[in-house]
Order: structure tokens, then C-alpha cells, then sequence
């Protein structure tokens, strides 16, 4: 369970591209905290998506924070780029380089937020001496790479051990894959307070819907943090 606020995050992953800018637009006017924009290498994950020119072309359609959830490898050389382009938050793999320690001072010294994501099979305490030099911290629970795939329950236990990690830091914790408001509750219990959603906001891509899901996901998290 957390006391902070909970935040939305539609992943733009499952937006309409041939519409994108529409799509970033609808998500931020039906209520979503962040924009979460998922950067694929095809080499780190099996799919390729954008990068800094698209995330820079969607910076002039909306004010909400860019939460770049970057699944690339090496990582470093780009952190700049992305900065630039107009992030607010950078979350790097754990799994992606051995400079995991330099990677995240690196972020905060583009004067942004360091993030830090684990994948489904890298436990916790990998994040045990890096915990001080991050500002949100993303428990994968799909493996990343895909939109649309089922939640992996054993994220839960994996959410409790980051709530226990974090202890009274400022940092915000944030579960990827698989949200919905039919589990939105029970991840807010482990101690989330960031969701990322991408098919279950942008499903049927009907602008219409997106506030009633987004609404129907921080109602079900709010309902246990109340
Ligand atoms: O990082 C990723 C996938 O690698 C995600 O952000 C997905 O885009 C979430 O999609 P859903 O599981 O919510 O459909
Ligand atoms: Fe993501």
C-alpha cells in the first residue's frame, strides 16, 4: 500500500501511429499524469519503436511529463539525445550495461529524473546500491518488448520487496505490463503508485473512452490507498 499519489501513465505504445500527436493529445486531455514513451533497439528487446526525433516531435502537442522508459542497449550514449528531446523522466534497465551506477548520475546531471527497470527475472536486490541515486524505480511485469501481454502475478512480491527497499525515499514506484482496473487494486496494495497502461487506455483507440479507462484504473487504485 502507498500514501503517494497515484499517476497514470498510458503507454503511447498502443496509440494509432498514422495519428500520434491526436493520440498524445486525447490521453492528456482525458487525465493521464505522464506520457510514458516506450524507446525499443531491437536488439535489447525484439521489436524496434522510435526515438528522439518522434519523443521531440510530440513535445510541442502536450505540457504533461514525459515519463522514456528506454529499453536500448549501450545506453549511455544517448541519454543526452533524449534529454534534449524533451524528457522528464529516464529510466534505464538495470540489465543494459555494467555502468548502472554512471548511467543514472548521468540523468540527473541532464537535470532530469533517474529512473531504474528491472525485467521479470532480475530480482530487487540488484538495485540494493543504486537505490540512492534514483528517482522512480519500474518493476517490469511483462517481459518487455510487447504491449498486450498478460500481467505476471510474481510482479506483486517484487513490488513489496521495492516498497520495503525504498523505505522513506522520495521515489516513486512504477509497475509496466499487463494493467488494468481489474488488478489495478491489488497492485496499489504491493505499493505501486505509478501505472503504466498502454492497450488497456488505448484499446479500440477510441479518444471517447480514454478518460472513462484511465478514470477506471486510478479509481481501482485509489480505492485501496483511500
Ligand atoms: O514497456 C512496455 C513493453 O515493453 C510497456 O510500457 C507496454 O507498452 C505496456 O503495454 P500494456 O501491457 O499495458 O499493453
Ligand atoms: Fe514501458
Amino acid at each position: 500500500m502507498t500514501s503517494r499519489p497515484i499517476k497514470i501513465a498510458p503507454s503511447i505504445l498502443s496509440a494509432d501511429f498514422s495519428r500520434l500527436g491526436d493520440e498524445v493529445k486525447a490521453i492528456d486531455q482525458a487525465g493521464a499524469d505522464y506520457i510514458h514513451i516506450d524507446v525499443m533497439d531491437g536488439h535489447f528487446v525484439p521489436n524496434i519503436s522510435f526515438g528522439p526525433v518522434v519523443i521531440s516531435s510530440i513535445r510541442e502537442v502536450t505540457a504533461k511529463p514525459f515519463d522514456v522508459h528506454l529499453m536500448i542497449a549501450p545506453v549511455d550514449p544517448y541519454i543526452q539525445a533524449f534529454a534534449k528531446a524533451g524528457a522528464d523522466i529516464i529510466t534505464v534497465h538495470a540489465e543494459a550495461g555494467p555502468h548502472l551506477h554512471r548511467t543514472l548520475q548521468a540523468i540527473r546531471a541532464e537535470g532530469k529524473k533517474a529512473g531504474v527497470v528491472i525485467n521479470p527475472a532480475t530480482p530487487v536486490s540488484a538495485l540494493e546500491l543504486v537505490i540512492d541515486y534514483v528517482d522512480l524505480l519500474l518493476i517490469m511485469s511483462v517481459n518487455p518488448g510487447f504491449g498486450g501481454q498478460s500481467f505476471i502475478p510474481e510482479s506483486l512480491t517484487k513490488l513489496r520487496q521495492a516498497k520495503a527497499l525504498i523505505g522513506g525515499r522520495d521515489i516513486d514506484l512504477e509497475i509496466d505490463g499487463g494493467v488494468t482496473a481489474d488488478n489495478a487494486g491489488e497492485i496499489a496494495r504491493a505499493g505501486a503508485n505509478v501505472f503504466v497502461a498502454g492497450s488497456s487506455v488505448y484499446h479500440g483507440n477510441d479518444p471517447a473512452t480514454y478518460a472513462a479507462r484511465i478514470a477506471a484504473i486510478r479509481n481501482a487504485a485509489q480505492t485501496v490507498t483511500a
